[in-house]
């Protein structure tokens, strides 16, 4: 039930696991909520728990010294894993006012020959802070939590498109998750520049989470109205379309160009952004949608023949390697050439 007043929906996943009358009424709140604006709140998720664990020990790991958070540094990692500092990574070609640790899931490095694609590299274990041994458990917790939500969520708008829930099953095995520990620190104009916590961008998977602390920043671009702040919200998480979704289902799902502004001067703001989308050896169905549904749907804001569909895996590393060009020479450029 939606008791606060809010710029966005907030949808109570209570609803959808409830069955009957009650997932009906969410899932058709959900397919609005996703024509509209593509940006909804998601409560009734009990994981306050564990967002709470979580972004204290995000605060702790910001807060080590800075040689402690470079020991870590995500150019160590050929899989795209660890710390970026400050300004470290770039959206439209622009550097980003955060700095980051970045998670995926916990695996073991492929063994690779010459001739396979080089995204199997993004396969392979996470660095961890030898001084803050609590966040791996809680971290990797959070990231299996939130996994489960996202595909609970993905057949969720199966079902709201009307097609059967697990059309997206075989993409979502082992989907791939990447998951984002946020700051972003104050600034006064003169030393912000154009305020870029994170430029104005689509996420490129199927669904992004992201959980806030009380500060404000996250904003969403809404048609008429421009740019929109997306206040924290108690016992709420953020839930986004991203690109693929949107090509899967022709544009009836939207995937909404959102930014986040540098808080003031003092103030620093800390999130976790989780990414879901498909596993990277899968090929994405174009979901054939009921004429009733097709009429609203807007059309792909890119071509449906796009390759994300048959390459999810090269298209995530080309994603990667734009935005961390340190990665790209460390790692990859030697090989490509
Ligand atoms: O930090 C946030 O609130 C959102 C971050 C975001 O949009 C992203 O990393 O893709
Ligand atoms: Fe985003």
């Amino acid at each position: 039930m939606n008791t606060h007043s809010t710029v966005l929906p907030v949808l109570d996943v209570r609803d959808l696991r409830a069955g009957g009358e009650q997932k009906h009424a969410f899932l058709t709140q959900l397919a609005e909520a996703a024509r509209t604006v593509g940006f909804f709140y998601v409560t009734g998720h009990e994981l306050c728990r564990l967002q709470q664990q979580v972004l204290h020990k995000t605060k702790q790991f910001f807060a080590l010294p800075a040689a402690q958070k470079q020991a870590v540094a995500m150019v160590n990692s050929p899989h795209f894993r660890g710390y970026t500092q400050l300004q470290g990574e770039l959206t439209q070609g622009k550097p980003d006012r955060r700095e980051q640790f970045d998670l995926m899931q916990e695996q073991a490095a492929v063994h690779l020959d010459p001739s396979d694609p080089q995204w199997w590299q993004l396969v392979g274990p996470n660095q961890w802070p030898q001084s803050l041994p609590g966040l791996k458990p809680v971290a990797l917790a959070y990231q299996d939590a939130l996994t489960e939500l996202t595909v609970d969520l993905l057949g969720a708008f199966a079902e709201s498109l009307e097609q059967p829930a697990d059309v997206f099953g075989e993409t979502v095995q082992k989907p791939y998750t990447h998951m984002k520990l946020i700051r972003y620190p104050g600034a006064s104009d003169q030393e912000a520049g154009e305020r870029q916590g994170v430029g104005a961008h689509k996420d490129p998977g199927y669904l992004t989470i992201v959980t806030q602390d009380q500060q404000s920043g996250l904003e969403v671009l809404m048609d008429e109205r421009g740019w929109v702040t997306v206040p924290p919200l108690e016992g709420a998480v953020v839930v986004n379309i991203g690109e693929l979704l949107e090509l899967a289902s022709d544009g009836y799902l939207r995937a909404t160009y959102h930014r986040v502004v540098t808080p003031a001067a003092g103030i620093d703001r800390y999130s976790v952004a989780f990414f879901m989308a498909a596993q990277l050896d899968s090929e994405v169905p174009l979901l054939q949608l009921p004429d009733h549904l097709k009429v609203k749907a807007l059309g792909p804001s890119a071509d449906p023949e796009n390759p994300l569909f048959y390459q999810v895996g090269e298209n995530v590393l080309k994603g990667r390697l734009r935005s961390h060009p340190d990665v790209a020479a460390a790692h990859y450029i030697k090989r490509a050439s």
